[in-house]
Order: C-alpha cells, then sequence, then structure tokens
C-alpha cells in the first residue's frame, strides 16, 4: 500500500508514526506547505522506521505525484489564527478552502480514496470530490466524535466504555447530533444526559489544544480506522463523513465489506432528525456561500 500525506503538521506528524506502527503501508509519500516541514517530518520517520525494524520507506514528492497512491490523506492548515469561541472547526473554512481548492486541481481525476482531516471537514471533504472529480472521499471526524460520546458517557454513569453502543453523526462540529434514542447500555436503552454530553465534548478538544497545542492522536487514529476500511484492509464498521443523496457530506455508520461502503443511518427521533436537518442545512449554505467565491 502506498499512501500519500499531504500536510506535516501535528495530524500529519501522528498519522505518519500510526503507519509505521500498524506495519501495512510500503510507501509513504510527503508533501507540505515548506519543504522544510515535508523534510523535516520524512527524516523523523526515517528515523523512526531504523528505530523500529519497519519496511516503510517515507518519500518526500508533490502532492501532483500522487496519483498512483492507494490513498491521500489532506491534512494541510493554511496559516490563520482562530480566535472563534462557537464554530471553531467552521471559522476555518475562508483560510483552508483555497488550498483545498488548489490540491483539488492538482489531483484532478485521483482514482483513490481521499480522506479529508483539514476542517471543516464535511465541507472541505465535498469541495475536494467536487473539484478533483475523486469518488471516495471520506471525511473523519464522526469516529472521534463517537469515541468521546462513549467515553463520556460510561464514565457518567459508571459502566465500562464496551458496554456503550451509541453514535454522534451529522457534521463535525457544533451541528453534530448525538444519537441518544438509539444508545444502549449493556443492550439496554438508556436516558443519556445530551447537554452534559454536548459541553464535554466541545471540552475535550480544546483541553487537549490548551495543554498540548494541537489535537492529534484521536484524528490520527480516525484517519487509520478510514484508510484500513476503505482500503479493504479490515471489514467492519466505522464513523466517517460521506456523500448524502442530498449531496451533503455528513457523518454516519458505514459497514465496510472488502472497502465497498454500506450506509447504515441509526434510527432517529424527532429532535434527532430536526437536528440532522439543520447541519445539513448549514452545510449546504456554508458550501453555497463558499462556491461564488472560489
Ligand atoms: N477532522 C478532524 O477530526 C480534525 C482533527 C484535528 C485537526 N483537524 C484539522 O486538520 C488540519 C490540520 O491540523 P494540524 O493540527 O495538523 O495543523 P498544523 O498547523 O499543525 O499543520 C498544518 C500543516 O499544513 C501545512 N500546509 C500549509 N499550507 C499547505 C499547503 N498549501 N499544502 C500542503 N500543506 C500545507 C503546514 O506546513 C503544516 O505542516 C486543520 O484544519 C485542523 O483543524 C481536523
Amino acid at each position: 500500500m502506498r499512501i500519500g500525506l499531504i500536510g506535516a503538521g501535528a495530524v500529519g506528524q501522528s498519522v505518519g508514526a500510526l503507519l509505521v506502527a500498524a506495519g501495512w503501508c510500503t510507501e509513504l509519500l510527503i508533501a507540505s506547505g515548506s519543504q522544510a516541514s515535508a523534510r523535516g517530518l520524512v527524516t523523523d520517520l526515517e528515523d523512526l522506521t531504523e528505530v523500529t525494524g519497519s519496511c516503510m520507506r517515507v518519500t518526500l514528492t508533490t502532492p501532483q505525484a500522487m496519483g498512483s497512491c492507494d490513498a491521500i490523506v489532506l491534512s494541510p492548515r493554511a496559516p490563520f489564527t482562530n480566535t472563534a469561541r462557537r464554530d471553531v472547526r467552521m471559522a476555518g473554512l475562508i483560510a483552508n478552502a483555497p488550498l483545498i481548492v488548489h490540491l483539488a486541481r492538482q489531483l484532478t481525476g485521483y482514482t483513490g480514496v481521499a480522506v479529508m482531516v483539514t476542517n471543516p471537514v464535511d465541507v472541505l471533504a465535498r469541495i475536494f470530490a467536487e473539484r478533483s472529480g475523486c469518488e471516495r472521499v471520506v471525511g473523519i471526524g464522526a469516529a472521534t466524535d463517537t469515541a468521546r460520546y462513549r467515553l463520556t458517557l460510561a464514565r457518567h454513569l459508571g459502566v465500562p466504555v464496551g458496554a456503550v453502543r451509541g453514535h454522534v453523526i451529522g457534521e463535525h462540529g457544533d451541528g453534530a447530533v448525538i444519537c441518544a434514542s438509539t444508545t444502549t447500555v449493556h443492550g439496554a436503552p438508556v436516558t443519556v444526559p445530551v447537554q452534559q454530553v454536548r459541553t464535554e465534548l466541545a471540552a475535550r478538544p480544546r483541553r487537549i489544544s490548551d495543554g498540548i497545542g494541537r489535537t492529534r492522536l484521536g484524528p490520527a487514529g480516525a484517519v487509520l480506522d478510514a484508510l484500513v476500511h476503505t482500503l479493504g484492509l479490515a471489514d467492519g464498521l466505522t464513523e466517517v463523513s460521506v456523500r448524502q443523496d442530498t449531496g451533503v457530506w455528513l457523518g454516519m455508520p458505514v459497514h465496510y465489506t472488502d472497502g465497498a461502503p454500506a450506509m447504515c443511518p441509526p434510527a432517529l427521533d424527532d429532535s434527532e432528525t430536526a437536528q440532522l436537518a439543520a447541519a445539513t442545512e448549514k452545510l449546504h449554505t456554508a458550501y453555497i456561500r463558499l462556491s461564488k467565491e472560489i
């Protein structure tokens, strides 16, 4: 498996390290905003492969040279200061969209899997798919949100995380839908303190950023999870942002068999249905506004 990685920052570095540890990636091709950052990560990963006895080759390259990769991870971030207190991820739209459009042009007709990381991930996955013509674009975020949800609920109820079944879908952002009505603990329905959970879902990434600068390991794990499922290395259910009938990309549970996706939308109650419709509208509006500008 040959993987391209665009963006050698906090997430890109963590993805690189996880790919070395995973063992199935034979070559990692790296491009970034500057030669210096890409070369730095290539050098560090070379050291890691040598120390750990990994056979993975690490190569400095350009996005245009990634056309033959099985998958490309897009985790660049334009330099800007994010001062938003609400809708923090959406605040990156204007800064990051031109960069993603540029990459889409460079990767026009790409036939592999594209894993979008850059925020706002749902809108940018759509922009990249439509501008590049790539048909296998997934965004990450819902798997991390879901993991955070299960952790939070398990702690609140004092049960093992493995006993909690439930999803967070829709926007990776303030419009995320906590699927409380179908959540179970030890197979039984449960009353979810939705507002409390929502507060913790927003607090966790802030706590990580305040403590260690940027969120990186959870999202990198979600990238690996998306890669193994979309590339057919593992069958099973994961949450990724994928194209809906409306044309909008939303986080959903998707079951992959040999890399073939089957969407598994959870049943929703009236409130959750309304929240998902609102998220769809919000992301579509952002997309339309952006499309007029770039
Ligand atoms: N979807 C998610 O779950 C999730 C989670 C964490 C972070 N993110 C997003 O991922 C993006 C990256 O986050 P980060 O913390 O790694 O950022 P970072 O600032 O640490 O790194 C960004 C990297 O992008 C590179 N870059 C800048 N312009 C580029 C260009 N034109 N082409 C290629 N590379 C370019 C920079 O050189 C830098 O190495 C951000 O938008 C962030 O919000 C998403």
